[in-house]
């Protein structure tokens, strides 16, 4: 996946409700994530931001609103599709405890493999050019995120803070224009953390995509979001720059008695 030029399209939530047998998870929420950004989603727990995240990839679908990647509705479409049309999402729980570093990156490029399973089966040389092209690109973001010396381990060797960003990683090979970090960092040491806080940062700079971060490590927030969403009880209570949120008073009104949403704060 070369650097883009183009300017991935803007993912706009729009009056989305969600409903669980009567309790309302997400109430009339409304935000654009700005192409080329990174775009927070924060809130106490309950308050709505994994919903949201599950109506943006597709895994919910919305009692009423929209959800649209630049002029095109995904709202009713099925994860797998959404995924194609650019917009992948990791996970909060490692999933990949199976095969090597380079296994588990391939498998995010089979999506994107065109040649079919019987030319790749029986080693036609279209198949084994695409195969060396994927591996080639998978390798490339391996080096991206941190994971280059890693690439022939075992994933189940590797360290906690190294098996997530394997995870974002993996939904990196589906060249996304829109990435959702599902809490990123969550069970991190601070080393950890500060490191995927910089592969976060420079993945979006070198592939010029858009970043959606669910997280409740406030520094993280705070060090890597052009804009943050705010919910609580489903609702949107704010939105603005870091430094707009970390001030606003219902944003503090929400979080007292959970965490305040200063720097420090886990
Ligand atoms: N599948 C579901 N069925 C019923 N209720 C649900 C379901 N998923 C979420 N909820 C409820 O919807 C509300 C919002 O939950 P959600 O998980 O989206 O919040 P969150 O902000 O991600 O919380 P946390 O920070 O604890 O992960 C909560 O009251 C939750 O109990």
């Amino acid at each position: 996946m070369s650097a883009r030029t183009d300017p991935p399209p803007p993912l706009t939530a729009e009056h989305v409700t969600v409903r669980f047998a009567g309790l309302t998870a997400l109430d009339d929420v409304s935000f654009t994530v700005a192409p080329g950004t990174v775009h927070a989603l924060i809130g106490p727990n309950g308050a709505g931001k994994s919903t949201c995240f599950n109506v943006l990839s597709g895994l919910y679908r919305p009692a009423s609103g929209s959800v649209r990647l630049g002029a095109r509705d995904l709202t009713r479409l099925a994860p797998h599709r959404i995924a194609a049309l650019g917009v992948a999402r990791t996970f909060q729980n490692i999933v990949t405890t199976q095969g090597t570093v380079a296994d588990n990156l391939m498998l995010g490029r089979h999506a994107l493999t065109r040649a079919g399973f019987a030319a790749s089966a029986l080693r036609l040389p279209r198949a084994v050019r695409e195969q060396r092209a994927h591996l080639a690109e998978a390798r490339r973001i391996a080096d991206l995120t941190g994971l280059g010396g890693l690439f022939d381990t075992p994933v189940a060797l590797l360290s906690y803070g190294d098996r997530k960003r394997v995870e974002l990683a993996r939904a990196l090979c589906l060249e996304p224009r829109v990435l959702l970090l599902d809490e990123p960092v969550a069970g991190m040491n601070a080393a950890e953390r500060a490191r995927t806080t910089e592969v976060v940062r420079d993945v979006r700079a070198e592939l010029g995509l858009s970043v959606v971060l669910v997280e409740h490590d406030m520094g993280l927030v705070m060090r890597l979001a052009d804009e943050v969403t705010v919910l609580d009880f489903g609702r949107r209570i704010a939105h603005g720059t870091p430094d707009e949120v970390r001030r606003d008073p219902e944003v503090l009104r929400a979080y007292l008695g959970t965490d305040t949403p200063g720097e420090d704060a886990a």
